[in-house]
């Protein structure tokens, strides 16, 4: 598919660099477009080698096919690391809990780290199962993988909202990234109220989301608010801006609402990463050239725990 394709209604963006730096131009404004439109696109020649991301993805479902009682032993802490149970997370305005399970790792900060004495919310090391030994060598890769690929990124976005290209740089020295692997169990014809993930928008900055082969991943398409399908394309990854983006550029990019539901007839799985700034970042619209900001000056970390203490049945218990 060429560059700036569309694939049903969402861009096909090519992040190949054939050096010079006109590269980067395109990639800027064809990512303003689709921030502008639909919130969401594919990238190709994102950097992230198959064999990682099949790496990730094979130990994530082998740990997920474990029985119950073994998966208990990483349930999510208070960082937000570890084991995610089916039916701890409802989505704003949504009835039920989503379908899916998840596994959720961060920044990996030892216990001595000074961020973690001194109490920084959502620091701290990744639980890990003994059980599944290759879990760990094969998510640190991906999760250091996909970081770099949002970092390139975010160069691209800094352009698009007319910064210069290193302007997100000094707000990621210890970047809040989460990426968790998700399973959704197969959802039967008649459920018309279940969601795997109900319709929400994004918390963080910007998400690169790799999915299987399985479909199930519908956006709101903004004008008609009707829910068109972003099926997996091979070869590349999702990306959408979440909220906190567009709090930051002062709505001048929207996150846009999207679900999944998983009507494959097996399981589905995703990879998910919300790609976010250091828990004190300042977001700022102002900062960004806003002129009369729609919002007040937040922190990244207060942001996403306001989201977190709503979304999260673990975090309502604690
Ligand atoms: O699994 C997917 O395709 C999307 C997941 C998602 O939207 C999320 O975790 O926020
Ligand atoms: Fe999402």
């Amino acid at each position: 598919m060429p560059d700036g394709a569309v694939q049903q209604g969402l861009p096909v963006i090519d992040l190949a660099d054939r050096g010079g730096g006109a590269d980067l131009h395109r990639v800027a404004a064809e990512i303003r477009a689709a921030c502008t439109g639909p919130g969401f696109f594919y990238i190709r020649n994102h950097g992230v080698p198959e064999a990682v991301i099949a790496a990730a993805v094979a130990a994530s479902r082998r740990f997920f096919l474990l029985p119950e009682a073994v998966k208990v032993e990483t349930r999510a802490n208070l960082v937000h690391r570890g084991w995610h149970r089916a039916g701890g997370a409802v989505m704003e305005g949504a009835t039920k809990p989503d379908l899916k399970e998840f596994f959720s790792i961060g920044l990996d900060l030892p216990e001595d780290h000074p961020l973690v004495l001194a109490g920084e919310k959502l620091r701290g090391p990744n639980q890990w199962p003994a059980a599944v030994p290759e879990l760990r060598p094969a998510m640190e890769a991906y999760f250091a993988a996909i970081g770099a690929c949002g970092a390139r990124l975010l160069r691209a976005v800094a352009i698009s909202l007319d910064l210069p290209a290193g302007f997100f740089d000094p707000f990621y020295g210890l970047p809040l990234q989460r990426t968790q692997a998700i399973f959704y169990p197969p959802q039967p014809a008649d459920d018309t109220e279940g969601f795997g993930v109900a319709p929400h928008t994004d918390f963080g900055c910007i998400t690169l989301l790799w999915q299987d082969d399985s479909g199930g991943l519908e956006v709101r398409e903004r004008q008609s608010g009707a829910w068109i399908p972003a099926p997996p394309l091979p070869g590349t990854l999702v990306v959408n801006v979440g909220d906190l983006l567009g709090r930051w550029s002062n709505n001048r990019f929207a996150s846009t609402p999207h679900r999944v539901v998983n009507r494959s007839g097996h399981e589905r799985m995703s990879i998910a990463t919300f790609y976010d700034p250091d828990f004190a970042a300042p977001i700022d619209p102002r900062a960004l050239g806003a002129a009369q900001p729609a919002y007040e000056p937040t922190t990244c970390g207060d942001h996403i725990l306001g989201r977190f203490a709503q979304a999260f049945a673990y975090r309502k218990s604690a």
